[in-house]
């Protein structure tokens, strides 16, 4: 192949100018331009040949050149960290990429040597960055399994976690669980143990001292701590209590946590609710409400009431209930009965039977249906308070008033006393408001009986005498001498003492069988937050500690069911049989008539007057209706007496006897003159009664025990009759249940103990007990009273009518029946002169 001596030249200003197209073009065309068309053609292939050549050599030496530097770099990047080279090479590119822009922009002055070198290098870098990307590869590729690995992981955790968590929560459940069942526990155990509960309140401050500085520290679940000076010690006082209720607690929230108990009061036991507190802490507020009664601030004694009410309905399937309201007040240790419709003042005799709740038997018993009923009674009874202020030296209410009356609130019983001699107010003891409840089972016929006393005290700080004069110093010396009675009683119960000296008082005797007999019992004991009522609220806090550490044995059922009935009237026929056949061997020996002594019996059913179809409104009709029944009381009587095994509340009803009973004012003898003759000598007896209950847990029980213990001549001294006393009996008193009527007051010698030296108890009992103790004292037995058995037991319905011919409303005029004496004052039959001072040996 022919080459042209030009072509070298030509290749190389080929390169030269090869940086731009239009110039190369140029270039070929001036070339080309002067050459003959037949030699292009070698022309061309010389020059390309020359340019393949020219590329071949640069290529050579710069893959030498690239060789050399590519070891030299490798070395000096070996131990470099790994982001160092890829930013370093980063740059370098750059560098280079800028470079060879600068190169291709300076263009034509590189060498192929440089070229090569150039593209070496890149190809080192490119190599190199190749390198790195696989290192960053697996680099992520490991983090990527080492974030899966520590997801999984933290799943697993978080499930585990989870599982936990749950675990906690179930055993946090538990735990509560199990603290509400050690509550339950606890409760029960207070149940069986009979310990009073004891719940306090504090009263928020009142608006006109608001600023004042609150003695009560801390209140956190049963406990409240004081804050005291430094003259009371340490600067703190603790006490616990069932329950501590702060100064926001609504009256709902009260009534709540007392709900239970309250609702007991219709499965059968005897409750008893009393509030003690200093003057102006709360009490009233507790128990009835402020003086803007409204629903939301109605106290306990209308949420109970209509709790009640609630409950009955809906038990009415199972249950049928009758409730009946007694209302009465305690003032200068006179009972008085605030539910009379005659504006009478008559005093009432407290008793004590643990068994019905009727403790003041005499006072007025009204059957309601409805709270509103329940309301009705309140006003009648505060319209009673204003009657009472007239026949009682213009005497009207103290503070605890219900819904219509107000007394704003005084600190202290000071002003209190200046208030009353200015307004002529006085100061009572207590009022209480007594709820009986019966109900009867429809299916089994079971009759349970309930009572509730709701109790609110005096404040219960102490008078000194050298302040207050006349009529204030005697109420308020009635309210100390109360008030420590009561302490007194506390005070021997929570030491298990044998004697309680209940009768000091008439407020303890009211709740005699609350504070020591089977009944569930809640003190609500109030505090003000105020500073200067500190020694106040210390003592009182102190007194009520004192009371929730007395344990009482656990309440008691009071309940009928039809086998006990049956078993107990099978009993009572048999000790009847037996007594009228040791009677007939005795009964020349004996000179008291034991068919008089019945009769007596039989009158105390003027004590239960009531009658579940009256109603508030209608109590003048049914007084008048009443009056009319009583006469035909004793043909019924006598007619029970033929079939009489089972009686029904309308029986009683038919039988009931006039309401209410009109008191002899033979009766209303002196407290003083009939304390007088037994006293102490009942309160043992009670102690023994006592006992007895808890020895022996029936009714039928102690019953049996009771006759164990006893001296044999007992018996034919009141069974011997007793069937017929039981039949008669059985007509008295819905509440009190024909059976348990019986059983209770035939043989249960304890409370036929109490009622004999107890003066003040009803004829029947008395006259009974009477016999009994002459049986007792004399030896003799009861003779003459079975003298006159048989032919009782024989006697038609006639005779039997003949011989109650006074089962009318009171004692007096039953004992009018010209069987027998003149009345004692006090409208009982007057007993031998050796029978009286035998009790008195008793003693
Ligand atoms: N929890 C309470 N919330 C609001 N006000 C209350 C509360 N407790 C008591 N009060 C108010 O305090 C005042 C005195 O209360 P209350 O009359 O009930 O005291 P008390 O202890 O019954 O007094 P007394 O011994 O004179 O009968 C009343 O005005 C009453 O409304």
């Amino acid at each position: 192949m022919k080459t042209y001596p030009t072509v070298t030249p030509l290749i190389l200003i080929l390169i030269q100018w090869s940086g731009g197209a239009g110039s190369l073009s140029m270039l070929v065309r001036t070339i080309l331009i002067d050459k003959k068309p037949e030699e292009v053609p070698l022309l061309v292939e010389s020059l390309l040949g020359k340019v393949v050549e020219e590329f071949e050599h640069r290529l050579a030496s710069q893959y030498e050149v690239m060789k050399t530097t590519s070891t030299d770099i490798t070395a000096s990047n070996f131990n470099k960290p790994l982001s160092e080279p890829i930013s370093g090479d980063k740059k370098m590119e750059e560098k280079n990429i800028k470079m060879m822009k600068k190169d291709d922009c300076s263009h034509r002055s590189i060498t192929n040597d440089e070229l090569k070198d150039q593209s070496l290098k890149l190809q080192m870098i490119l190599n190199k960055q190749q390198r790195d990307i696989q290192v960053l590869k697996h680099t992520i590729d490991a983090t990527k399994a080492d974030m899966q690995h520590m997801q999984t992981k933290f799943h697993e955790e978080f499930n585990n976690l989870g599982m936990n968590i749950h675990g906690l929560a179930h055993a946090a459940s538990g735990y509560h669980r199990v603290l509400e069942e050690n509550r339950k526990l606890y409760n029960q155990v207070q149940d069986l143990k009979g310990s009073i509960r004891v719940y306090c309140r504090v009263r928020p401050f009142l608006s006109e001292r608001s600023s004042y500085v609150s003695t009560v520290e801390h209140i956190e679940d049963g406990n409240i701590t004081i804050s005291t000076p430094s003259k009371y010690g340490k600067g703190c006082k603790s006490f616990t209590f069932n329950k501590v209720f702060g100064q926001s607690v609504t009256q709902a929230e009260v009534f709540s946590d007392m709900q239970p108990l309250i609702r007991s009061v219709l499965d059968g036991y005897n409750v008893c609710i009393f509030a003690y507190g200093q003057t102006g802490s709360g009490k009233t507020y507790t128990m009835v409400g402020p003086k803007d009664l409204t629903e939301k601030n109605q106290g306990v004694n209308y949420r109970a009431l209509g709790d009640l009410f609630v409950l009955a309905e809906k038990r009415k399937d199972n249950f049928r209930y009758d409730v009946a309201v007694q209302m009465i007040e305690i003032y200068n240790e006179q009972v008085r009965d605030l539910l009379v419709i005659d504006g009478s003042n008559k005093r009432l005799e407290i008793h004590n039977s643990s068994q019905t709740g009727l403790n003041v038997p005499d006072a007025s018993l009204m059957p309601v249906s409805s709270t509103s009923d329940v309301i009705d009674l309140m006003n009648l009874g505060q319209r009673n308070r204003a009657v009472g202020a007239t026949a009682l030296n213009d005497r009207s209410s103290r503070s605890h008033r219900y819904p219509l009356f107000s007394f704003s609130f005084f600190n202290n019983i000071w002003s209190r006393n200046i208030l009353c001699s200015q307004t002529k107010t006085c100061l009572i003891t207590c009022s209480c408001l007594t709820v009986h409840v019966q109900g009867k089972d429809l299916t089994s016929g079971t009759i349970l009986r309930g009572c509730m006393h709701l109790v609110d005290l005096a404040g219960s700080e102490r008078v000194n005498k050298s302040e207050v004069t006349g009529g204030r110093l005697k109420e308020a010396q009635h309210i100390n001498k109360s008030l420590s009675a009561l302490g007194d009683v506390i005070a021997s119960l929570a030491q298990k003492n044998t004697h309680v000296p209940y009768r000091n008082s008439k407020l303890t005797q009211l709740l005699q069988d609350s504070l020591g007999g089977q009944a569930k019992t809640l003190m609500f004991v109030h505090i003000s937050p105020e500073p200067d009522a500190l020694a106040e609220t210390i003592s009182t806090l102190k007194f009520a500690e004192r009371v929730a550490t007395v344990e009482l044995g656990a309440a008691q059922v009071n309940k009928d069911t039809a086998d006990v009935k049956q078993l107990k009237e099978q009993i009572a026929s048999l000790k009847a049989a037996l007594a009228r056949k040791e009677g007939e061997t005795e009964e020349s020996r004996h000179s008291i008539s034991h068919t008089d002594c019945s009769e007596k019996y039989i009158t105390s059913s003027d004590l239960f007057p009531f009658t579940p179809n009256h109603r508030v409104g209608d109590m003048l009709v049914a007084r008048q209706l009443m009056g009319d029944v009583g006469n035909i009381e004793a043909r019924a009587n006598s007619m029970s007496r033929q079939e009489k095994q089972s009686f029904s509340l309308d029986e009683l009803l038919t039988n009931s006897p006039p309401w209410p009973p009109v008191i002899s004012p033979t009766q209303n003898f002196r407290d003083d003159e009939k304390e007088s003759g037994s006293g102490e000598w009942v309160d043992k007896v009670m102690v023994n009664k006592q006992d007895n209950i808890n020895r022996v847990g029936s009714p039928l029980g102690c019953w049996e025990a009771e006759n164990e213990n006893s001296p044999d001549v007992f018996y034919p001294k009141y069974l011997q009759n007793s069937s017929k006393i039981y039949q008669e009996q059985s007509s008295c008193n819905m509440f009190m249940g024909g059976n348990r009527f019986n059983i209770a007051n035939i043989n249960d010698i304890d409370d036929l103990d109490v009622s004999t030296s107890h003066l003040s108890e009803p004829d029947f009992l008395w006259q009974f007990d009477q016999s009994k103790l002459s049986c007792i004292t004399n030896g003799i037995g009861i003779g003459s009273k079975t003298k006159k058995t048989p032919s009782k037991s024989t006697s038609t319905p006639e005779r039997s009518k003949k011989a109650y011919p006074m089962s009318g409303p009171s004692p007096s005029r039953k004992l009018g029946n010209g069987v027998g004496q003149p009345l004692h004052r006090n409208g009982r039959q007057p007993f031998p002169a050796e029978t009286k001072r035998k009790i008195g040996s008793r003693k």
